[in-house]
């Protein structure tokens, strides 16, 4: 354990000394955990990590946008624009994988859910289905399904681990969550739980923000910290003993996520790549999504909170966007790629600088809500290994089957509780339909398969959900469905699907 001498000597040396200056006012319990909390914190690196916050406040943004150049189109493999035949080999290619216990999901989940304005980690959000089934619970049943599939097509008994990086404050409740709800019926063995690094918040001359008199205002490291982490708490090494060669990492926040794309994964894997991302045609200029693209020949995703927006609406001859490659935070990686960026790149990782409001604790010892940014948060981002990447691929998915992100709490715009499960319905009627299926309104009517909602993935007209247990992506759905005509709300789970084949 630290002592209190150690921490004084070592936070003076950092410049720091500010940090212990209600020491006398804290309990003897209080100093205990600060002094836990200090010996979590680098704090050899304390004052590089002040100064380049400082400094990186204080420099102009970097310009990417005049080196930037879209993806060649060579390097985009397209659910909606390669033909079919390659299309179904890519997902052969992924089962098979997947059947060998090669694939692993990683899912980064350490956000706190400012936006959407919750107390607990996003992945327990429910968006109101008629299910009532949380992100993490559709997440873990897709996993579920995924196995089965491959099982089925190789005879085997895989396993996808499910690597979940939280944070300090997500890691409890998660744990909880999973605990209390039997981890949705997958081995708990395969459920790997690891938090990120938390990072002290910075002011803008350089000083450790105090969140109160015996606590550091600490911020996750970023969703790039997920590098370090994967060494710090030994994931790579449990990748190598599973076998795990290919990872596919995603963010916990969209609701149509597919878990292990066998078809991503297999593209992937058949292209010989390291390292790919997933995309979706972005719908407008300023659409808050990240850019994937090359700057200065070398693929990179430019964030959207670091593009120009004259440069986000650069159009091409027939009018689409330039940079239409909108990163949906579905990557794909294979274990020697990480291995590489933990061994060689990741002290090279970029640091993004966000200034955000930091609630403090001042000189006199009062508690101050900022009303204007005060403070620097320092944030890696996890796309940031592309550049280090030797064979980089993207692959284009359709919005309305794969993107559907939950940021904002109801009342926004766009990426509210209400869109995303207005996505997830309006697919599952999409399946229905095109499975032969006719729905009907509560009264009694049809739904035309034309008819907006559904086709387009906006409000659907009808509530039709089904369990990722019953299909993963829209497959398996004719035997049970067609010529049969469901009254809605109509919840397609495992008994009804028993139900509807005994009829059949
Ligand atoms: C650092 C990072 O991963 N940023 C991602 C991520 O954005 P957030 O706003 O941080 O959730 O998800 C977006 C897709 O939902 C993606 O477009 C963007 O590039």
């Amino acid at each position: 354990m630290l002592s209190f001498g150690e921490a004084k000597q070592t936070l003076e040396s950092a410049g720091q000394a500010h940090v212990l200056q209600f020491w006398p006012e804290l309990s003897e319990e209080e100093r205990d955990s600060f002094l836990r909390e200090l010996a979590q914190l680098d704090l050899r690196g304390l004052r590089g990590h002040c100064e380049a916050a400082a400094a990186a406040a204080a420099s102009p943004p970097s310009r990417l946008d005049r080196d930037m150049e879209p993806i060649p189109p060579e390097l985009i493999g397209s659910s909606r624009k390669s033909d079919r035949k390659a299309v179904c080999q890519w997902e052969s290619e992924g089962l098979l994988q997947i059947s060998k216990n090669c694939v692993g999901v990683l899912l980064l989940a350490g956000g706190q859910g400012t936006r959407l304005g919750v107390q607990y980690p996003k992945g327990m959000y429910n968006v109101g289905l008629p299910s009532g089934k949380t992100l993490y619970q559709i997440q873990a049943e897709r996993i579920r399904k995924i196995q089965q599939i491959a099982d089925c097509k190789h005879g085997t008994a895989c396993s996808i681990p499910w690597y979940i990086m939280t944070s300090e404050f997500t890691l409890a409740p998660t744990k909880k969550f999973f605990e209390e709800n039997h981890y949705f019926g997958l081995e708990s063995a395969n459920i790997i739980m690891f938090e990120q690094r938390m990072i002290p918040a910075v002011t803008f001359d350089g000083k450790v923000i105090m969140q109160s008199k015996g606590k550091i205002a600490m911020a996750p490291d970023g969703n790039g910290g997920l590098y370090k982490a994967l060494v710090e708490n030994k994931v790579l090494e449990d990748m190598k003993k599973r076998g795990v060669e290919f990872l596919h990492v995603y963010c916990v926040d969209n609701i149509l996520v597919k878990m292990a794309d066998p078809v991503f994964i297999g593209f992937c894997v058949s292209k010989g790549a390291d390292c790919g991302a997933k995309v979706v045609e972005k719908t407008h200029p300023a659409e808050p999504v990240g850019v994937v693209c090359r700057v200065g020949g070398i693929p990179q995703v430019v964030e959207y909170s670091e593009i120009q927006l004259e440069t986000a609406d650069l159009r091409e001859p027939g009018g689409g966007l330039v940079y239409s490659a909108g990163n949906i935070c579905n990557h794909f990686f294979t274990r020697t790629f990480l291995e590489d960026v933990a061994e060689k790149f990741e002290s090279q990782l970029k640091q993004h600088v966000a200034a955000k409001k930091v609630p403090y604790v001042d000189t006199h010892g009062n508690q101050v809500t900022p009303t204007k940014p005060n403070g620097i948060k320092m944030e890696k981002f996890v796309f940031d290994v592309f550049p280090f990447s030797r064979n980089f691929v993207v692959f284009e998915a359709m919005r309305e089957e794969e993107f559907s992100p939950l940021k904002n709490a109801d009342g926004a715009a766009a990426d509210s509780p209400t869109t995303a499960r207005s996505s997830l319905l309006a697919q599952h009627c999409r399946w229905a339909l095109s499975a032969g299926a006719t729905l009907l309104d509560e009264h009694g009517n049809s739904i035309p398969a034309t008819a907006s909602g559904v086709s387009s993935g906006k409000s659907p007209l009808a509530l039709c959900e089904i369990s990722p247990l019953v299909s993963y992506f829209g497959e398996g759905l004719e035997p049970l469905l067609k010529g049969k005509k469901l009254a809605t709300p109509f919840i397609l789970n495992e008994k009804m699907a028993e139900e509807l084949q005994n009829q059949s």
